[in-house]
């Protein structure tokens, strides 16, 4: 079982590094086309996206697009192991997390709770028909949106991907965190998760 998720890990993550440059850029603007679509696209309030590493589809070109009432967020590892969030517009001070992946230099008392999040897009590296998801293997957005479990949005949680990291099941395990969509390059699933309070 762990096995055939880290094997799935190794393998996803080597297809979604192999998409060539001129793919990539017109995936990361076709996505955002689709994730400002969504029937609940929010048009206020925080948002978290995520900074693309390791060949993930970019968000650039969505951040560009946000409503202006959007404050576009990215997510802050915490010693607790739950994200946290801070407010980052393009030019503004980073830092390299301990993976090396840039975060807001902000201080720690500035940081957001998920709880403060309309809607969330969350990175992975493969997705299956039925809305789940692994990630990276770290268990941080499990963990983060745990709470999501027992009620519904806000926020909404969004997967991004490539269409490309699709496969027919993830293996989901019982903590895995349920996504309210989906949106690749090519598609938007909609997924049933609890009810919106
Ligand atoms: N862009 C992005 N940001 C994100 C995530 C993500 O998946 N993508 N995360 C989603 O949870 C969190 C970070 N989680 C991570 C978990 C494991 C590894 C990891 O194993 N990385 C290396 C080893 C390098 C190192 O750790 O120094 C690897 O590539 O094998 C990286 C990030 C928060 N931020
Ligand atoms: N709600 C939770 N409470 C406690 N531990 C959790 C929770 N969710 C995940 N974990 C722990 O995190 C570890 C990693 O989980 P998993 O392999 O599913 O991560 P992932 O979905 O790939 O990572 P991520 O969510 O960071 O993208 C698991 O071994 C699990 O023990």
């Amino acid at each position: 079982m762990t096995f055939s998720r880290d094997t799935l890990r190794r393998e996803l993550r080597a297809r979604r590094r192999a998409i060539p440059a001129p793919a990539r850029i017109a995936a990361a603007d076709a996505l955002a086309h689709r994730l400002l679509s969504l029937p609940f696209a929010p048009v206020s309030g925080h948002v978290a996206g995520y900074w693309a590493m390791d060949g993930e589809i970019a968000l650039s070109s969505w951040q560009l697009r946000l409503p202006r009432g959007c404050t576009y967020c990215l997510p802050v590892l915490h010693e607790d192991g739950l994200l946290r969030f801070a407010p980052w517009r393009g030019g503004a001070a980073l830092v390299s997390n301990k993976h090396g992946i840039p975060e807001p230099d902000v201080p720690p008392a500035s940081l957001l709770p998920a709880e403060a999040m309309a809607f969330v897009v969350a990175p992975l590296v493969a997705f299956d028909a039925r809305g789940h998801r692994l990630g990276m293997g770290g268990g941080w957005y499990d963990r983060t949106f745990a709470f999501r479990r027992d009620h519904g949005a806000p926020p909404h949680l969004v997967g991004a991907a490539f269409a490309a990291q699709q496969v027919d099941t993830v293996s989901p395990q019982p903590w895995d965190m349920p996504l309210d969509a989906l949106c690749s390059e090519s598609d938007t699933h909609l997924f049933e998760t609890v009810p919106a309070r």
